[in-house]
């Protein structure tokens, strides 16, 4: 394989998933650091670890289990990856978004993202949720974009227009589930920011990000969104704000992974929640 999976390997990846599941999802949803505990929900569920699967990179990161569940979850059937991938593993940004192709020919039409992120806006707080309204793709602005390479048009257009990225719709309908469940007073809506990692910002990178427009910054998502949207899928995205970026030298405080699975963990009942009710939600 060139800079992208070929066309054919993802249509031989999904047949042998076939064969291993009889549930044919619509919905494909990507569980961020630390919020793989939406999977348990999954009811009738098959599961298939990553390292069965012909040319599926292997989760390296703590906090991402590294399997693929399929099953029902509130009436809907799903595909559920506990455990992405990111860039800084070592994979090509392409190779990062394999499931994401591999979801579309299994079937998915719908994509729905999580991740864990460091709060920029001052007015956010650690525990907050943010529907992801826009993105900022920083690899993509200097050179790495995930569709960079030779383009197979099966998937999608060459020059992908960007400006619709995230489904309005299922926003709001994100916003009504969160005030039915009283969560609207943690619930936000902001850009979120793209940087490679693994390094975690430093102060004067945070205050960068946000003089650019970021609330919330984090290591994915935004290569799989531009990959679902490149094949016609709607997007939806929500950030859990796991710590908040320190913008001055007084307050600078090291953010650990170790912090951010704990506050995964602490919120996951929330967020499980919330997810639900969306999904629930959803007309497929
Ligand atoms: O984006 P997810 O996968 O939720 O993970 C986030 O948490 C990790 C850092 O703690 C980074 O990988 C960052 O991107
Ligand atoms: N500051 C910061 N916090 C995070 N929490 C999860 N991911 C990130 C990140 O990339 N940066």
């Amino acid at each position: 394989m060139g800079e992208g999976p070929s066309y054919d390997d993802i249509q031989r990846i999904s047949a042998f998933i076939l064969m291993r599941t009889e549930h044919r999802p619509k919905l494909g949803i990507v569980c961020g650091s630390g919020l793989g505990g939406l999977g348990e929900l999954v009811e009738d569920a098959n599961v298939i670890p990553y390292n069965e699967i012909p040319m599926f990179p292997a989760s390296t990161v703590p906090g991402h289990m590294g399997k693929l569940v399929f099953g029902i979850l509130k009436g809907k059937t799903v595909v559920l990856m506990r455990g992405r991938f990111h860039n800084y593993e070592g994979y090509p940004m392409w190779k990062t978004t394999i499931p994401i192709r591999v979801m579309k020919a299994l079937g998915v039409q719908t994509l729905f993202l999580t991740n864990a992120a460091g709060g920029l806006n001052p007015n956010f707080n650690v525990g907050d949720i943010m529907i992801i309204r826009d993105h900022i793709d920083l690899p993509g602005l200097t050179g790495e974009c995930v569709l960079r390479g030779a383009n197979d048009e099966r998937f999608g257009p060459r020059f992908l227009a960007t400006v619709d990225t995230y489904d309005r719709e299922l926003s709001e309908l994100a916003k009504s589930a969160a005030t039915e469940l009283g969560l609207h007073e943690i619930l936000r809506e902001g850009t979120y920011i793209m940087i490679g990692g693994p390094t975690f910002e430093t102060v004067a990178e945070s205050k960068l990000l946000r003089n650019f427009g970021g609330d919330a910054v984090g290591m994915s998502t935004v290569a799989e969104s531009i990959v679902g949207r490149h094949m016609g899928m709607r997007v939806f995205g929500m950030s859990l704000i796991t710590d908040m970026c320190s913008l001055s030298y007084d307050e600078k405080k090291c953010t650990t992974h170790q912090d951010v699975l704990a506050i995964g963990e602490k919120r996951a009942g929330d967020l499980q929640k919330l997810a639900s009710l969306i999904v629930e939600k959803m007309t497929l």
